[in-house]
């Protein structure tokens, strides 16, 4: 793991800056500053009383926790959101709950989504009349097979 410093600012000095939880996880947590009670299939665009300067060549990724997600089906509109490194305001994280029957209650403090960090290119297009040929072709959406013996 390489050692990235990313200027922070704490929007909510009550609440702990986003945190890997184990040392070589991918993902920082990110908390809740308000409570939220969502009902099945209801979202909600939840502030995380954070903001950062990425640096220019980087983007934070807000990814879903699997635990919840399994658990309660609590999961991200957008997931993986994009952070633009130019981006100052307050990070937010689009929840959903994707449970068809129960209520998911986040406290203040949950932490609701993680944070990945990554290095990313920034493309220069240049258009072609013709793509160079690959082994895949336009095949796609399930050509090379589905489900195992079905
Ligand atoms: O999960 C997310 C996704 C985005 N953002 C913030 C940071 C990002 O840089 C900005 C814009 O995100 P995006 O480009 O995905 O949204 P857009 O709908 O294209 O908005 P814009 O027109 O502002 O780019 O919103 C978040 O805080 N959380
Ligand atoms: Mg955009």
């Amino acid at each position: 793991m390489s050692d990235l410093e990313v200027a922070l600012v704490r929007l909510d000095a009550e609440l702990p800056p986003p945190a890997y939880a184990r040392p070589g996880d991918a993902g920082a947590d990110l908390h809740t500053t308000v409570d939220v009670t969502l009902k099945p299939g209801e979202r909600a665009l939840v502030p995380t009383g954070i903001a950062m300067a990425l640096p220019v060549g980087y983007v934070g990724l807000v990814h879903p926790r699997s635990g919840l997600a399994a658990k309660h089906g609590l999961s991200i509109v957008n997931a993986p959101g994009t952070v633009d490194a130019g981006y100052r305001g307050e990070v937010k994280v689009a929840l959903i709950n994707l449970d068809p029957t129960e209520a998911i209650e986040l406290r203040r403090g949950d932490r609701v989504a993680q944070l990945v960090i990554q290095r990313v290119e920034q493309a220069r297009f240049v258009e072609v009349s013709q793509l160079p040929d690959s082994v895949r072709g336009a095949g796609g959406y399930g050509s090379t097979g589905g489900f195992a013996n079905r």
